[in-house]
């Protein structure tokens, strides 16, 4: 009877009338905010989820690819009561058919799906001033416990994915931990302890009004625990790793906007930071500055790292040195907490001393060689080697222990090494015992050759000098026999006599 206008002009009012006297207010969370997903929809499934699984009537179970739990969810059009600061408030998932696909960028699913909010008006301040954030938080600790961990890098070289994210993830599945890490016991423990005190220590960071972010620095030979070390450390805190690439990185905001996109709780890693970076351009513009006196003003200016004043060779890496000292460092830095940064190198030797200095990377820890305490730790770990045990009998694995004790500082094997050893004869743990003896007798022994070589042949090339300056005469001929320099001023000799 009514013209479509008119009835739709009434529907209109009459829901203004009835929200009008309605004691409640509503909130949509769409779970895709135009092209881009809405964060708040897979929190609040989550949060939802952790509740649910004793109230809800009908539910849906999800299991991420790769995760190790079961997720329960709100079926379609169902509802559920919560409860938060003495305020109840209902949750509706609501799906529909979306009528007709609209233009975008990306497909979008079939189902248009989100939650509704609803709440007291009088409670609305209360509830959007810390539920939401409180959902959000209680999401990411969720998500924590059932994917493990995340492993995200920026190997798309600064594109961003269908989100807007510059970081692509996967679940991080990786077993080291500090019981699997073979190292000094006692130097273990230390870090342990330190990595707890900065994840209990939001108060002290505040309290000494200091960003709650801490630097390590792992350093030493390839093979020696450095990568294990990182995955311990995610796995004991439980954060996720963001692997950055700085080779991917071309400019100092695209790398600030990497770090805007990280989220707390995680550790920031920048592998083999001497490679990543061209350290050997970055003493051409300041070749007259004594780099020991920290970063020069030129490299704090954007001459840094890099294809040196940044703009030659087509558009290289302008990423300076002030750029990541920023990106560690800077107000940047803060603009997420509880994050931890680390750096590895095989050469500490190559670093500038400004990536060094106290208080930039507040520990450096050196990944040495497998040492005998090291070693045991290996072997309880591959062979259930228990000191105990091996006390009672066998005493003949214990006189290969004390020659091993004797000769591993010696040999210089990295637990990379010796671990391979011990998985090809994890099946018959004396052999191993034995095997590895044997090999790290060779390495002792061929270290040794190798520094006796190195003197003898520091003493061959010294009287090899004293008979060339010996024979650096006149005689045009004898030259040709030297090195290229001599062959050169041969020449110029011989067109003299000409
Ligand atoms: N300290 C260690 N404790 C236990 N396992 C170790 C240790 N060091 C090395 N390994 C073993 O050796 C392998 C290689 O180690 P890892 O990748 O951590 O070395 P790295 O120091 O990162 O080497 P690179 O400098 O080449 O990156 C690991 O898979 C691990 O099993
Ligand atoms: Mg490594």
């Amino acid at each position: 009877v009514f013209p479509p206008e008119l009835r739709f002009a009434l529907i209109k009012l009459f829901n203004r009338v009835f929200h009008w006297f309605s004691s409640y207010c509503y909130f949509d969370i769409t779970e895709i905010d135009g092209v881009n997903t809405n964060e708040l929809y897979n929190a609040v499934q989550l949060y939802l989820s952790s509740s649910v699984s004793i109230t809800g009537s009908r539910l849906s179970l999800t299991r991420a690819l790769n995760s190790s739990a079961i997720t329960f969810g709100l079926s379609n059009n169902d509802v559920i009561v919560d409860y938060f600061n003495g305020v109840n408030v209902l949750w509706e998932h609501i799906v529909t058919q979306r009528q007709s696909q609209t233009f975008s960028w990306r497909p979008l699913p079939e189902e248009k799906r989100g939650f509704t909010l609803r709440i007291k008006k009088r409670d609305k301040s209360l509830i959007l001033n810390s539920y939401l954030d409180f959902i959000m938080d209680k999401a990411n600790e969720i998500r924590r416990k059932n994917q493990d961990r995340l492993l995200y890098t920026n190997s798309r070289g600064g594109s961003l994915d269908s989100r807007g994210h510059p970081w692509e993830s996967v679940p991080f599945k990786h077993p080291s931990t500090f019981d699997t890490l073979a190292m000094d016991p006692e130097k273990k423990s230390e870090i342990m302890n330190d990595l707890k005190d900065f994840a209990d220590g939001q108060n002290f960071y505040q309290k000494t009004g200091r960003a709650w972010k801490r630097g390590y620095l792992l350093y030493g030979p390839p093979g020696t625990g450095k990568s294990s070390m990182i995955a311990a450390m995610a796995n004991f805190l439980g954060y996720d790793i963001y692997d950055l690439e700085l080779t991917e990185v071309h400019t100092n905001s695209e790398l600030r906007k990497l770090l805007m996109k990280t989220s707390s709780k995680s550790i920031i890693v920048i592998e083999d930071i001497d490679c990543s970076i061209n350290l050997s351009n970055r003493k051409k513009p300041n070749n007259n500055i004594n780099s020991n006196s920290g970063p020069s003003p030129d490299m704090r200016n954007g001459s840094g790292f890099g294809s040196g004043s940044g703009h030659e060779e087509g558009g290289g890496n302008t990423i300076t040195l002030s750029g990541l000292l920023n990106f560690t460092d800077g107000l940047w830095s803060c603009c997420g907490s509880e994050r931890i940064f680390v750096f590895t190198t095989n050469h500490i030797e190559k670093l500038d001393p400004a990536l060094l200095r106290c208080g930039r990377m507040d520990m450096h820890i050196f990944m040495s060689y497998c040492s005998f305490s090291s070693l045991k730790i290996l072997l309880k770990n591959y062979l259930g080697y228990n000191e105990e045990e091996e006390e009672e009998g066998n005493k003949a694995n214990d006189v290969v222990l004390g020659d091993i004790e004797t000769v591993i500082e010696k040999a210089q094997m990295t637990p990379a090494d010796v671990s391979e050893v011990l998985i090809k004869n994890r099946r018959d743990r004396a052999k191993a015992v034995r095997e590895l003896l044997e090999v790290l007798k060779l390495k002792a022994k061929a270290n040794n050759s190798t520094e006796l070589g190195n003197r003898t042949s520091e003493r061959v090339e010294e009287e090899e000098e004293q008979e060339k300056r010996a024979l650096e005469s006149p005689n045009v001929d004898f030259d040709h026999l030297s090195s290229c320099d001599n062959n050169k001023n041969g020449e110029k000799e011989e067109s003299k006599e000409k």
